[in-house]
Protein backbone atom coordinates (compact mmCIF):
# COMPACT_ATOMS: atom_id res chain seq x y z
CA UNK A 1 0.00 0.00 0.00
CA UNK A 2 2.88 2.51 1.03
CA UNK A 3 4.58 1.70 -2.21
CA UNK A 4 1.42 2.46 -3.93
CA UNK A 5 0.70 5.76 -2.60
CA UNK A 6 4.79 6.92 -2.77
CA UNK A 7 3.45 5.96 -6.92
CA UNK A 8 1.02 8.06 -6.67
CA UNK A 9 2.20 11.04 -4.92
CA UNK A 10 3.22 14.36 -7.74
CA UNK A 11 6.72 15.15 -8.05
CA UNK A 12 7.96 18.38 -6.91
CA UNK A 13 9.24 21.23 -8.24
CA UNK A 14 12.48 19.99 -9.97
CA UNK A 15 10.98 18.21 -12.06
CA UNK A 16 11.75 14.16 -12.90
CA UNK A 17 14.69 13.50 -15.30
CA UNK A 18 15.58 10.90 -18.02
CA UNK A 19 19.50 9.82 -18.77
CA UNK A 20 20.70 9.73 -22.25
CA UNK A 21 20.65 5.82 -23.02
CA UNK A 22 16.44 6.20 -22.07
CA UNK A 23 16.55 9.21 -24.65
CA UNK A 24 18.27 6.82 -27.43
CA UNK A 25 15.50 4.31 -28.14
CA UNK A 26 13.46 7.15 -28.76
CA UNK A 27 15.00 8.60 -31.57
CA UNK A 28 15.14 5.95 -34.02
CA UNK A 29 11.62 5.21 -35.05
CA UNK A 30 12.95 5.15 -38.74
CA UNK A 31 16.22 4.01 -39.32
CA UNK A 32 16.37 4.58 -42.89
CA UNK A 33 15.53 8.31 -42.34
CA UNK A 34 17.96 8.10 -39.79
CA UNK A 35 20.77 6.26 -41.42
CA UNK A 36 19.83 8.49 -45.06
CA UNK A 37 19.95 11.81 -43.16
CA UNK A 38 23.75 10.78 -41.05
CA UNK A 39 25.27 9.68 -44.70
CA UNK A 40 23.84 13.27 -45.86
CA UNK A 41 25.50 14.71 -43.29
CA UNK A 42 28.52 12.80 -43.72
CA UNK A 43 28.70 13.79 -47.44
CA UNK A 44 28.07 17.15 -46.27
CA UNK A 45 31.39 16.99 -43.91
CA UNK A 46 33.05 15.87 -47.39
CA UNK A 47 32.00 19.40 -49.24
CA UNK A 48 32.59 21.54 -46.19
CA UNK A 49 36.35 20.20 -46.05
CA UNK A 50 37.19 20.54 -49.92
CA UNK A 51 36.47 23.81 -50.01
CA UNK A 52 39.56 25.98 -47.55
CA UNK A 53 41.49 23.00 -49.34
CA UNK A 54 40.57 24.32 -52.54
CA UNK A 55 40.14 27.82 -51.63
CA UNK A 56 44.04 26.68 -50.57
CA UNK A 57 45.40 26.21 -53.76
CA UNK A 58 42.97 28.81 -55.59
CA UNK A 59 45.42 31.20 -53.38
CA UNK A 60 48.30 29.56 -54.02
CA UNK A 61 47.90 29.51 -57.62
CA UNK A 62 46.93 33.29 -57.18
CA UNK A 63 50.33 34.06 -55.34
CA UNK A 64 52.38 31.92 -57.46
CA UNK A 65 51.29 33.72 -60.55
CA UNK A 66 49.53 29.60 -62.23
CA UNK A 67 46.89 29.23 -64.20
CA UNK A 68 43.57 28.80 -62.20
CA UNK A 69 41.97 26.36 -64.79
CA UNK A 70 39.29 24.82 -63.63
CA UNK A 71 39.32 25.36 -59.88
CA UNK A 72 36.88 28.14 -59.45
CA UNK A 73 34.38 26.32 -61.17
CA UNK A 74 35.02 23.32 -59.03
CA UNK A 75 34.60 25.76 -55.85
CA UNK A 76 31.63 26.81 -56.88
CA UNK A 77 30.47 23.50 -57.75
CA UNK A 78 31.35 21.77 -54.10
CA UNK A 79 30.17 25.22 -52.90
CA UNK A 80 26.56 24.93 -54.41
CA UNK A 81 25.74 20.94 -53.91
CA UNK A 82 27.64 21.17 -50.87
CA UNK A 83 24.31 23.77 -49.63
CA UNK A 84 22.15 21.42 -51.73
CA UNK A 85 23.08 18.12 -49.63
CA UNK A 86 22.52 20.76 -46.41
CA UNK A 87 18.82 21.73 -47.42
CA UNK A 88 17.79 17.95 -48.01
CA UNK A 89 19.41 16.94 -44.88
CA UNK A 90 17.29 19.84 -43.03
CA UNK A 91 14.36 18.43 -44.46
CA UNK A 92 14.96 14.56 -43.22
CA UNK A 93 15.80 15.69 -39.87
CA UNK A 94 12.67 17.66 -39.48
CA UNK A 95 10.75 14.86 -41.16
CA UNK A 96 12.73 12.80 -38.58
CA UNK A 97 11.43 15.01 -35.85
CA UNK A 98 8.22 14.70 -36.47
CA UNK A 99 8.46 10.86 -36.57
CA UNK A 100 9.72 10.97 -33.24
CA UNK A 101 6.88 12.90 -31.36
CA UNK A 102 4.51 10.73 -33.79
CA UNK A 103 5.53 7.70 -31.63
CA UNK A 104 6.21 9.42 -27.90
CA UNK A 105 2.81 10.84 -28.84
CA UNK A 106 0.97 7.05 -29.32
CA UNK A 107 3.27 5.97 -26.38
CA UNK A 108 2.29 8.12 -24.11
CA UNK A 109 -1.52 8.20 -24.57
CA UNK A 110 -1.39 4.92 -25.19
CA UNK A 111 -0.34 4.25 -21.33
CA UNK A 112 -2.16 7.03 -20.01
CA UNK A 113 -5.74 6.34 -20.99
CA UNK A 114 -4.79 2.83 -19.94
CA UNK A 115 -3.69 4.15 -16.46
CA UNK A 116 -5.29 2.93 -13.13
CA UNK A 117 -8.15 4.84 -12.38
CA UNK A 118 -6.43 6.06 -9.15
CA UNK A 119 -3.82 7.86 -11.12
CA UNK A 120 -6.10 9.88 -12.35
CA UNK A 121 -8.02 10.83 -9.07
CA UNK A 122 -4.42 12.00 -8.04
CA UNK A 123 -3.23 13.92 -11.33
CA UNK A 124 -4.59 16.98 -12.86
CA UNK A 125 -6.01 16.66 -16.59
CA UNK A 126 -4.42 19.96 -17.80
CA UNK A 127 -0.79 18.02 -16.60
CA UNK A 128 -1.62 15.23 -18.68
CA UNK A 129 -2.64 16.87 -21.54
CA UNK A 130 0.81 19.37 -21.37
CA UNK A 131 2.98 16.32 -21.46
CA UNK A 132 1.59 14.84 -24.48
CA UNK A 133 1.41 18.44 -26.45
CA UNK A 134 4.43 20.30 -24.94
CA UNK A 135 6.82 17.79 -24.13
CA UNK A 136 6.74 15.37 -26.91
CA UNK A 137 7.56 18.32 -29.20
CA UNK A 138 10.99 18.49 -27.14
CA UNK A 139 12.26 15.68 -28.20
CA UNK A 140 11.79 16.34 -31.73
CA UNK A 141 14.83 19.75 -31.20
CA UNK A 142 17.35 17.01 -30.14
CA UNK A 143 17.26 16.08 -33.76
CA UNK A 144 16.54 19.27 -35.44
CA UNK A 145 19.15 20.67 -33.19
CA UNK A 146 22.30 19.08 -34.42
CA UNK A 147 22.19 15.79 -33.01
CA UNK A 148 22.48 14.54 -36.15
CA UNK A 149 24.16 17.33 -37.77
CA UNK A 150 27.03 16.43 -35.14
CA UNK A 151 27.75 13.35 -36.59
CA UNK A 152 28.90 15.10 -39.91
CA UNK A 153 30.04 18.15 -38.01
CA UNK A 154 32.34 16.05 -35.85
CA UNK A 155 34.20 14.78 -38.84
CA UNK A 156 34.23 17.56 -40.58
CA UNK A 157 36.09 19.03 -37.02
CA UNK A 158 38.47 15.45 -36.93
CA UNK A 159 39.06 16.90 -40.89
CA UNK A 160 39.61 19.96 -40.08
CA UNK A 161 41.81 19.53 -37.05
CA UNK A 162 44.02 16.97 -39.36
CA UNK A 163 44.63 19.58 -41.96
CA UNK A 164 45.57 22.69 -39.42
CA UNK A 165 48.05 19.81 -37.34
CA UNK A 166 49.28 19.28 -41.13
CA UNK A 167 50.22 23.13 -41.85
CA UNK A 168 50.60 24.74 -38.61
CA UNK A 169 50.93 21.79 -35.02
CA UNK A 170 51.55 25.38 -32.97
CA UNK A 171 48.92 27.42 -34.38
CA UNK A 172 46.39 24.20 -33.51
CA UNK A 173 47.88 23.57 -29.92
CA UNK A 174 47.17 27.39 -29.04
CA UNK A 175 43.81 27.20 -30.94
CA UNK A 176 42.91 24.08 -28.89
CA UNK A 177 44.30 25.25 -25.63
CA UNK A 178 41.73 28.31 -25.86
CA UNK A 179 38.83 26.07 -26.81
CA UNK A 180 38.85 23.27 -24.55
CA UNK A 181 38.61 25.93 -21.48
CA UNK A 182 35.39 26.66 -23.25
CA UNK A 183 33.99 23.66 -23.92
CA UNK A 184 35.27 22.62 -19.91
CA UNK A 185 32.99 25.14 -18.84
CA UNK A 186 29.87 24.30 -21.08
CA UNK A 187 29.86 20.80 -19.96
CA UNK A 188 29.47 22.36 -16.06
CA UNK A 189 26.65 24.40 -17.35
CA UNK A 190 24.65 21.50 -19.15
CA UNK A 191 23.17 19.65 -16.09
CA UNK A 192 21.56 22.75 -14.97
CA UNK A 193 19.89 23.80 -17.97
CA UNK A 194 18.53 19.77 -17.92
CA UNK A 195 17.30 20.65 -14.30
CA UNK A 196 15.98 23.90 -15.43
CA UNK A 197 14.11 22.72 -18.59
CA UNK A 198 12.22 19.90 -16.96
CA UNK A 199 11.17 22.46 -13.97
CA UNK A 200 10.06 24.72 -17.18
CA UNK A 201 8.08 22.08 -18.22
CA UNK A 202 6.88 20.92 -15.05
CA UNK A 203 5.26 24.79 -14.73
CA UNK A 204 3.69 24.75 -18.38
CA UNK A 205 1.93 21.86 -16.91
CA UNK A 206 0.81 23.55 -14.04
CA UNK A 207 -0.74 26.03 -16.40
CA UNK A 208 -2.99 23.81 -18.01
CA UNK A 209 -3.85 22.23 -15.06
CA UNK A 210 -4.86 25.98 -13.87
CA UNK A 211 -6.46 26.48 -17.53
CA UNK A 212 -8.65 23.20 -17.68
CA UNK A 213 -10.07 23.66 -14.61
CA UNK A 214 -11.32 27.25 -15.03
CA UNK A 215 -13.05 26.39 -18.66
CA UNK A 216 -13.82 23.05 -17.34
CA UNK A 217 -16.08 25.04 -15.19
CA UNK A 218 -16.58 28.09 -16.91
CA UNK A 219 -20.48 28.58 -16.13
CA UNK A 220 -20.04 27.88 -12.15
CA UNK A 221 -16.79 30.03 -12.07
CA UNK A 222 -18.72 33.20 -14.65
CA UNK A 223 -22.00 32.36 -12.10
CA UNK A 224 -19.80 32.72 -9.00
CA UNK A 225 -18.19 36.08 -10.11
CA UNK A 226 -14.59 34.42 -9.91
CA UNK A 227 -13.74 35.44 -13.12
CA UNK A 228 -10.96 37.74 -12.51
CA UNK A 229 -9.60 35.87 -9.71
CA UNK A 230 -9.23 32.55 -11.98
CA UNK A 231 -7.75 34.55 -14.49
CA UNK A 232 -5.33 36.01 -11.68
CA UNK A 233 -4.42 32.49 -11.36
CA UNK A 234 -4.26 31.13 -14.14
CA UNK A 235 -2.30 34.49 -14.72
CA UNK A 236 -0.05 33.86 -11.57
CA UNK A 237 0.51 30.29 -13.26
CA UNK A 238 1.80 32.09 -16.42
CA UNK A 239 4.02 33.82 -14.42
CA UNK A 240 5.77 30.53 -12.82
CA UNK A 241 6.16 29.52 -16.23
CA UNK A 242 7.74 32.70 -17.53
CA UNK A 243 10.12 32.45 -14.26
CA UNK A 244 11.05 29.39 -15.05
CA UNK A 245 11.69 29.53 -18.52
CA UNK A 246 13.76 33.16 -18.05
CA UNK A 247 15.76 30.51 -15.74
CA UNK A 248 16.58 28.57 -18.48
CA UNK A 249 17.41 31.53 -21.02
CA UNK A 250 19.96 32.77 -17.94
CA UNK A 251 21.61 29.28 -18.21
CA UNK A 252 21.73 28.78 -21.76
CA UNK A 253 22.67 32.33 -22.51
CA UNK A 254 25.79 31.98 -20.56
CA UNK A 255 26.79 29.38 -23.27
CA UNK A 256 26.24 31.83 -26.07
CA UNK A 257 29.35 33.93 -24.04
CA UNK A 258 31.39 31.58 -23.27
CA UNK A 259 31.68 30.43 -26.71
CA UNK A 260 32.06 33.71 -28.12
CA UNK A 261 34.69 34.62 -26.19
CA UNK A 262 36.67 31.42 -26.79
CA UNK A 263 36.08 31.62 -30.77
CA UNK A 264 37.10 35.41 -31.29
CA UNK A 265 40.09 34.49 -28.86
CA UNK A 266 40.87 31.55 -31.45
CA UNK A 267 40.95 33.93 -34.23
CA UNK A 268 43.12 36.60 -32.58
CA UNK A 269 45.35 34.06 -31.39
CA UNK A 270 45.67 32.26 -34.64
CA UNK A 271 45.53 35.87 -36.59
CA UNK A 272 48.74 37.12 -34.10
CA UNK A 273 50.89 34.29 -33.92
CA UNK A 274 49.84 33.42 -37.61
CA UNK A 275 50.71 36.65 -38.46
CA UNK A 276 54.35 36.45 -36.85
CA UNK A 277 55.15 33.28 -38.41
CA UNK A 278 54.25 34.51 -42.19
CA UNK A 279 56.48 37.18 -41.23
CA UNK A 280 59.17 35.40 -40.32
CA UNK A 281 58.75 32.88 -42.99
CA UNK A 282 57.83 30.05 -41.35
CA UNK A 283 54.21 29.45 -43.15
CA UNK A 284 53.30 30.74 -46.34
CA UNK A 285 50.05 33.61 -46.18
CA UNK A 286 48.23 30.42 -48.11
CA UNK A 287 48.50 28.13 -45.39
CA UNK A 288 47.62 30.88 -43.34
CA UNK A 289 44.19 31.69 -44.94
CA UNK A 290 44.08 27.90 -45.27
CA UNK A 291 44.76 27.01 -41.32
CA UNK A 292 41.80 30.24 -40.60
CA UNK A 293 39.29 28.98 -42.81
CA UNK A 294 39.55 25.70 -41.16
CA UNK A 295 39.50 26.70 -37.74
CA UNK A 296 36.27 28.78 -38.72
CA UNK A 297 34.96 24.73 -39.84
CA UNK A 298 36.08 23.44 -36.91
CA UNK A 299 34.28 26.18 -35.12
CA UNK A 300 30.75 25.72 -37.00
CA UNK A 301 30.58 22.02 -35.08
CA UNK A 302 31.45 23.26 -32.16
CA UNK A 303 28.49 24.80 -32.31
CA UNK A 304 26.35 22.23 -33.12
CA UNK A 305 27.96 20.07 -30.78
CA UNK A 306 27.03 23.08 -28.11
CA UNK A 307 23.19 23.73 -29.38
CA UNK A 308 22.88 19.33 -29.69
CA UNK A 309 24.13 19.25 -25.98
CA UNK A 310 21.62 21.86 -25.18
CA UNK A 311 18.77 20.30 -26.94
CA UNK A 312 19.58 17.04 -25.77
CA UNK A 313 19.60 18.47 -21.97
CA UNK A 314 15.94 19.99 -22.36
CA UNK A 315 14.67 16.62 -24.00
CA UNK A 316 16.02 14.96 -20.75
CA UNK A 317 13.83 17.01 -19.09
CA UNK A 318 11.31 16.72 -21.07
CA UNK A 319 11.28 13.11 -21.35
CA UNK A 320 11.48 12.42 -17.55
CA UNK A 321 7.59 13.94 -17.87
CA UNK A 322 7.12 11.23 -20.18
CA UNK A 323 8.79 8.30 -18.95
CA UNK A 324 6.83 9.09 -15.33
CA UNK A 325 3.77 8.23 -17.31
CA UNK A 326 4.98 5.30 -19.84
CA UNK A 327 6.35 3.95 -17.22
CA UNK A 328 3.13 3.42 -14.62
CA UNK A 329 2.17 -0.25 -14.41
CA UNK A 330 -1.00 0.24 -16.61
CA UNK A 331 -4.33 -0.84 -15.26
CA UNK A 332 -4.21 -4.63 -17.00
CA UNK A 333 -0.76 -5.09 -16.06
CA UNK A 334 -1.97 -7.48 -12.83
CA UNK A 335 -4.85 -9.28 -14.58
CA UNK A 336 -5.25 -12.90 -15.04
CA UNK A 337 -5.71 -13.75 -18.57
CA UNK A 338 -9.28 -15.79 -17.82
CA UNK A 339 -11.94 -14.42 -19.63
CA UNK A 340 -14.84 -14.23 -17.20
CA UNK A 341 -17.80 -16.98 -18.55
CA UNK A 342 -20.57 -16.17 -16.39
CA UNK A 343 -21.71 -18.96 -14.27
CA UNK A 344 -25.63 -20.19 -14.68
CA UNK A 345 -27.26 -20.16 -11.37
CA UNK A 346 -24.61 -17.72 -9.66
CA UNK A 347 -25.83 -14.37 -8.61
CA UNK A 348 -25.10 -12.21 -11.52
CA UNK A 349 -23.30 -9.41 -9.12
CA UNK A 350 -22.18 -10.22 -5.54
CA UNK A 351 -20.51 -8.49 -2.48
CA UNK A 352 -19.21 -10.59 0.39
CA UNK A 353 -17.69 -8.59 2.92
CA UNK A 354 -16.48 -5.92 0.73
CA UNK A 355 -14.36 -3.18 2.39
CA UNK A 356 -13.07 -0.45 0.52
CA UNK A 357 -10.76 2.89 0.99
CA UNK A 358 -9.41 5.45 -1.88
CA UNK A 359 -5.88 4.64 -2.64
CA UNK A 360 -5.36 7.84 -3.61
CA UNK A 361 -6.92 9.95 -1.09
CA UNK A 362 -4.37 11.59 1.10
CA UNK A 363 -5.38 10.12 4.59
CA UNK A 364 -7.63 7.04 3.32
CA UNK A 365 -10.57 6.06 5.26
CA UNK A 366 -12.79 3.53 5.27
CA UNK A 367 -15.74 4.43 2.82
CA UNK A 368 -17.14 0.94 2.57
CA UNK A 369 -17.50 -1.57 5.14
CA UNK A 370 -18.24 -5.00 5.31
CA UNK A 371 -20.89 -4.86 2.73
CA UNK A 372 -22.47 -7.86 1.86
CA UNK A 373 -25.47 -8.57 -1.04
CA UNK A 374 -26.68 -10.65 -3.85
CA UNK A 375 -28.18 -9.48 -7.21
CA UNK A 376 -29.87 -13.20 -8.70
CA UNK A 377 -29.38 -12.80 -12.61
CA UNK A 378 -32.16 -11.03 -14.37
CA UNK A 379 -33.26 -8.73 -11.13
CA UNK A 380 -33.18 -4.76 -10.16
CA UNK A 381 -31.25 -4.06 -7.29
CA UNK A 382 -32.07 -0.52 -6.11
CA UNK A 383 -29.68 1.02 -3.57
CA UNK A 384 -30.32 3.88 -1.96
CA UNK A 385 -29.04 6.36 0.69
CA UNK A 386 -27.34 9.64 1.99
CA UNK A 387 -24.94 11.15 -0.02
CA UNK A 388 -21.45 9.78 0.48
CA UNK A 389 -23.14 7.02 1.92
CA UNK A 390 -20.68 4.58 -0.86
CA UNK A 391 -22.77 3.88 -3.59
CA UNK A 392 -21.28 5.02 -6.72
CA UNK A 393 -18.22 3.91 -5.41
CA UNK A 394 -20.06 -0.15 -5.24
CA UNK A 395 -20.39 0.49 -9.00
CA UNK A 396 -16.71 1.70 -9.31
CA UNK A 397 -15.63 -1.58 -7.89
CA UNK A 398 -18.35 -3.94 -9.80
CA UNK A 399 -16.30 -2.31 -13.31
CA UNK A 400 -12.97 -3.04 -10.98
CA UNK A 401 -11.64 0.70 -11.33
CA UNK A 402 -10.46 -0.06 -8.12
CA UNK A 403 -9.48 -3.47 -5.86
CA UNK A 404 -11.90 -4.28 -2.55
CA UNK A 405 -9.22 -3.60 0.64
CA UNK A 406 -11.01 -6.77 2.10
CA UNK A 407 -14.15 -9.17 0.89
CA UNK A 408 -14.50 -10.15 -2.46
CA UNK A 409 -16.83 -8.48 -5.24
CA UNK A 410 -18.48 -11.26 -7.73
CA UNK A 411 -19.63 -10.87 -10.91
CA UNK A 412 -21.41 -13.28 -12.93
CA UNK A 413 -19.74 -16.42 -10.13
CA UNK A 414 -16.36 -15.20 -10.40
CA UNK A 415 -13.92 -12.71 -8.21
CA UNK A 416 -13.66 -10.03 -10.69
CA UNK A 417 -9.83 -10.14 -9.71
CA UNK A 418 -9.66 -13.47 -11.10
CA UNK A 419 -10.31 -12.53 -14.50
CA UNK A 420 -9.20 -10.18 -17.39
CA UNK A 421 -10.69 -6.60 -16.97
CA UNK A 422 -11.90 -6.46 -20.68
CA UNK A 423 -14.08 -9.59 -20.79
CA UNK A 424 -15.89 -7.98 -17.16
CA UNK A 425 -16.79 -4.84 -18.95
CA UNK A 426 -17.79 -6.45 -21.82
CA UNK A 427 -20.24 -7.63 -19.88
CA UNK A 428 -21.41 -4.59 -18.21
CA UNK A 429 -22.87 -1.28 -19.58
CA UNK A 430 -21.97 1.49 -17.12
CA UNK A 431 -24.24 4.72 -16.67
CA UNK A 432 -22.69 7.46 -15.06
CA UNK A 433 -24.89 10.17 -12.58
CA UNK A 434 -23.52 12.99 -14.61
CA UNK A 435 -23.79 11.00 -17.50
CA UNK A 436 -20.52 12.79 -20.09
CA UNK A 437 -21.71 13.23 -24.05
CA UNK A 438 -18.09 12.86 -25.54
CA UNK A 439 -17.57 15.52 -28.06
CA UNK A 440 -18.43 14.34 -31.18
CA UNK A 441 -21.42 13.44 -33.16
CA UNK A 442 -23.94 11.46 -32.03
CA UNK A 443 -23.27 8.40 -34.11
CA UNK A 444 -19.97 8.57 -32.53
CA UNK A 445 -21.63 8.41 -29.24
CA UNK A 446 -23.84 6.02 -29.22
CA UNK A 447 -21.21 3.76 -31.27
CA UNK A 448 -18.93 4.03 -28.11
CA UNK A 449 -19.50 0.35 -27.18
CA UNK A 450 -21.07 -1.59 -30.11
CA UNK A 451 -18.93 0.13 -32.93
CA UNK A 452 -20.71 -2.35 -35.84
CA UNK A 453 -24.21 -0.96 -34.73
CA UNK A 454 -26.09 -0.06 -38.19
CA UNK A 455 -27.87 3.65 -38.46
CA UNK A 456 -31.05 1.62 -37.89
CA UNK A 457 -29.90 0.03 -34.81
CA UNK A 458 -28.83 3.84 -33.52
CA UNK A 459 -32.45 4.74 -34.33
CA UNK A 460 -34.02 2.48 -32.84
CA UNK A 461 -31.94 2.65 -29.40
CA UNK A 462 -32.53 6.16 -29.89
CA UNK A 463 -36.31 5.83 -30.21
CA UNK A 464 -36.05 3.07 -27.45
CA UNK A 465 -34.97 5.90 -25.04
CA UNK A 466 -37.39 8.34 -26.11
CA UNK A 467 -34.60 10.49 -27.77
CA UNK A 468 -36.07 9.90 -31.41
CA UNK A 469 -36.43 13.67 -32.11
CA UNK A 470 -32.76 14.65 -31.36
CA UNK A 471 -32.36 13.09 -35.05
CA UNK A 472 -34.56 14.88 -36.29
CA UNK A 473 -33.53 18.40 -34.23
CA UNK A 474 -31.04 18.75 -37.15
CA UNK A 475 -30.24 18.42 -40.40
CA UNK A 476 -27.52 16.52 -40.06
CA UNK A 477 -29.72 13.84 -37.81
CA UNK A 478 -27.26 11.13 -37.03
CA UNK A 479 -24.22 13.69 -37.27
CA UNK A 480 -25.65 16.41 -34.85
CA UNK A 481 -22.90 17.42 -32.89
CA UNK A 482 -23.39 17.06 -29.12
CA UNK A 483 -21.00 19.31 -28.39
CA UNK A 484 -17.82 19.27 -25.53
CA UNK A 485 -19.44 18.49 -23.24
CA UNK A 486 -22.86 17.32 -24.76
CA UNK A 487 -23.84 21.37 -24.18
CA UNK A 488 -26.89 20.53 -26.64
CA UNK A 489 -28.53 18.17 -24.49
CA UNK A 490 -29.77 18.85 -20.83
CA UNK A 491 -28.88 16.40 -17.99
CA UNK A 492 -31.66 13.85 -18.17
CA UNK A 493 -31.36 14.07 -22.38
CA UNK A 494 -27.47 13.11 -21.77
CA UNK A 495 -28.58 9.98 -19.28
CA UNK A 496 -30.81 9.17 -21.88
CA UNK A 497 -28.22 8.95 -24.28
CA UNK A 498 -26.28 7.35 -22.27
CA UNK A 499 -28.92 4.25 -21.18
CA UNK A 500 -29.10 4.39 -25.32
CA UNK A 501 -25.20 3.63 -25.36
CA UNK A 502 -25.77 0.39 -22.84
CA UNK A 503 -28.62 -0.68 -25.04
CA UNK A 504 -26.57 -0.89 -27.67
CA UNK A 505 -23.94 -2.87 -25.91
CA UNK A 506 -26.70 -5.07 -25.16
CA UNK A 507 -24.54 -6.45 -21.92
CA UNK A 508 -26.40 -8.41 -19.53
CA UNK A 509 -25.28 -6.57 -16.52
CA UNK A 510 -26.63 -2.59 -16.60
CA UNK A 511 -25.26 -0.36 -13.55
CA UNK A 512 -27.03 2.91 -13.58
CA UNK A 513 -26.53 5.75 -11.74
CA UNK A 514 -29.41 7.53 -11.24
CA UNK A 515 -29.31 11.47 -12.44
CA UNK A 516 -29.97 13.56 -9.76
CA UNK A 517 -31.10 16.23 -11.56
CA UNK A 518 -34.52 18.05 -10.92
CA UNK A 519 -36.23 17.23 -13.87
CA UNK A 520 -39.55 18.32 -15.54
CA UNK A 521 -42.56 15.08 -15.28
CA UNK A 522 -42.17 14.78 -19.23
CA UNK A 523 -38.43 14.06 -18.92
CA UNK A 524 -38.58 12.20 -15.75
CA UNK A 525 -41.16 9.46 -17.60
CA UNK A 526 -39.16 9.76 -20.34
CA UNK A 527 -36.12 8.40 -18.11
CA UNK A 528 -38.25 6.19 -16.18
CA UNK A 529 -39.54 4.37 -19.29
CA UNK A 530 -36.16 4.12 -20.77
CA UNK A 531 -34.74 2.50 -17.61
CA UNK A 532 -37.64 -0.19 -17.94
CA UNK A 533 -36.61 -0.78 -21.22
CA UNK A 534 -32.45 -1.41 -20.67
CA UNK A 535 -33.23 -3.54 -17.48
CA UNK A 536 -35.69 -5.86 -19.70
CA UNK A 537 -34.11 -9.24 -19.20
CA UNK A 538 -30.52 -7.67 -17.36
CA UNK A 539 -29.48 -7.85 -14.30
CA UNK A 540 -29.63 -4.36 -13.45
CA UNK A 541 -27.98 -2.19 -10.20
CA UNK A 542 -29.58 1.21 -10.07
CA UNK A 543 -28.53 3.66 -7.58
CA UNK A 544 -31.76 5.41 -7.13
CA UNK A 545 -32.74 9.06 -6.42
CA UNK A 546 -36.21 8.41 -7.34
CA UNK A 547 -39.40 7.12 -5.40
CA UNK A 548 -40.58 5.75 -9.18
CA UNK A 549 -37.38 3.48 -9.89
CA UNK A 550 -37.22 1.87 -6.39
CA UNK A 551 -41.20 1.03 -5.36
CA UNK A 552 -40.61 -2.16 -8.61
CA UNK A 553 -37.28 -2.83 -8.10
CA UNK A 554 -36.73 -6.65 -6.29
CA UNK A 555 -34.37 -5.63 -4.16
CA UNK A 556 -33.30 -2.22 -2.42
CA UNK A 557 -30.10 -1.45 -0.36
CA UNK A 558 -29.77 0.87 2.19
CA UNK A 559 -26.26 2.09 2.60
CA UNK A 560 -25.35 4.50 5.05
CA UNK A 561 -22.10 5.63 5.75
CA UNK A 562 -20.52 2.72 3.93
CA UNK A 563 -22.24 -0.05 5.88
CA UNK A 564 -25.79 -1.96 4.64
CA UNK A 565 -28.01 -1.08 7.22
CA UNK A 566 -31.11 -3.02 5.62
CA UNK A 567 -32.38 -4.80 2.47
CA UNK A 568 -35.43 -5.48 0.86
CA UNK A 569 -38.72 -4.28 -0.82
CA UNK A 570 -40.12 -1.02 -0.85
CA UNK A 571 -42.96 -2.10 1.40
CA UNK A 572 -40.84 -4.32 3.65
CA UNK A 573 -38.21 -1.26 4.09
CA UNK A 574 -41.09 1.15 4.85
CA UNK A 575 -41.70 -1.34 8.10
CA UNK A 576 -38.29 -2.07 8.85
CA UNK A 577 -36.12 0.28 8.59
CA UNK A 578 -36.32 4.37 10.08
CA UNK A 579 -33.88 5.71 7.34
CA UNK A 580 -35.58 4.29 4.66
CA UNK A 581 -38.90 5.81 5.40
CA UNK A 582 -37.22 9.00 6.48
CA UNK A 583 -35.34 8.68 2.60
CA UNK A 584 -38.22 7.76 1.49
CA UNK A 585 -40.05 10.76 2.67
CA UNK A 586 -37.71 13.59 2.17
CA UNK A 587 -34.89 12.58 -0.04
CA UNK A 588 -35.68 10.32 -3.11
CA UNK A 589 -37.13 13.15 -5.40
CA UNK A 590 -40.76 11.69 -5.44
CA UNK A 591 -42.99 13.17 -8.35
CA UNK A 592 -45.95 12.57 -6.48
CA UNK A 593 -45.79 12.90 -2.41
CA UNK A 594 -46.05 9.46 -0.34
CA UNK A 595 -49.27 8.95 1.21
N1 LIG B 1 -12.06 9.09 -6.26
C1 LIG B 1 -12.19 9.26 -4.94
N2 LIG B 1 -11.10 9.41 -4.16
C2 LIG B 1 -11.23 9.57 -2.83
N3 LIG B 1 -12.40 9.59 -2.18
C3 LIG B 1 -13.52 9.44 -2.90
C4 LIG B 1 -13.47 9.28 -4.31
N4 LIG B 1 -14.75 9.16 -4.76
C5 LIG B 1 -15.55 9.24 -3.69
N5 LIG B 1 -14.82 9.41 -2.57
C6 LIG B 1 -15.36 9.50 -1.20
O1 LIG B 1 -16.02 8.28 -0.90
C7 LIG B 1 -17.22 8.52 -0.19
C8 LIG B 1 -18.38 7.84 -0.89
O2 LIG B 1 -18.57 8.44 -2.14
P1 LIG B 1 -19.64 7.92 -3.20
O3 LIG B 1 -19.49 8.76 -4.41
O4 LIG B 1 -19.54 6.46 -3.36
O5 LIG B 1 -21.00 8.30 -2.45
P2 LIG B 1 -22.48 8.26 -3.00
O6 LIG B 1 -23.26 7.52 -2.01
O7 LIG B 1 -22.51 7.76 -4.39
O8 LIG B 1 -22.86 9.80 -2.94
P3 LIG B 1 -23.78 10.65 -3.95
O9 LIG B 1 -25.16 10.15 -3.83
O10 LIG B 1 -23.63 12.04 -3.42
O11 LIG B 1 -23.18 10.47 -5.31
C9 LIG B 1 -17.40 10.02 -0.11
O12 LIG B 1 -17.03 10.41 1.18
C10 LIG B 1 -16.41 10.57 -1.11
O13 LIG B 1 -15.84 11.76 -0.62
Amino acid sequence: MSERRGMLRRRGDDGPRASVGELLPYLFPKKGLLAGAIALSVLGAGFALAQPLMAQELIARVEQSRALEWLPWLLLAVVVIGAIVDGFQHFLLQVLGEHVVLRTRRTLVASMLRLPIAEFDARRVGDLVSRVGSDTTLLRAVLTQGLVESIGGVLTLVGAVIAMLIIDPLLLGLTVLVLAVAIGAMLVVMPLLTRASGAAQEQVGHLTSALERAISAVRTVRAAGATAREVDAIGDRAGDAFRAGVRVARISALVVPIFGIAVQLAFLVVLGVGGLRVATGEIAISQLVGFLLFLFLMIMPLGQLAGAISAVSVALGALGRIQEIVRLPSESDADARVALEPRPGAPMVAFEGVTFAYPSADEPRTVLEDVSFEVPAGSRTALVGPSGAGKSTTFALVERFYDATAGRVIVGGSDVRDVDRESLRSLIGYVEQDAPALAGSLRENLRLGAPDATDERLLEALDAVNLGDLVGRSPRGLDTEVGEAGVLLSGGERQRLAIARALLAATPVLLLDESTANLDARNEASLKAALDVASEGRTTLVIAHRLATVVDADQIVVLDGGRVLARGTHEELLDASPLYRELAAHQLLAPAALD
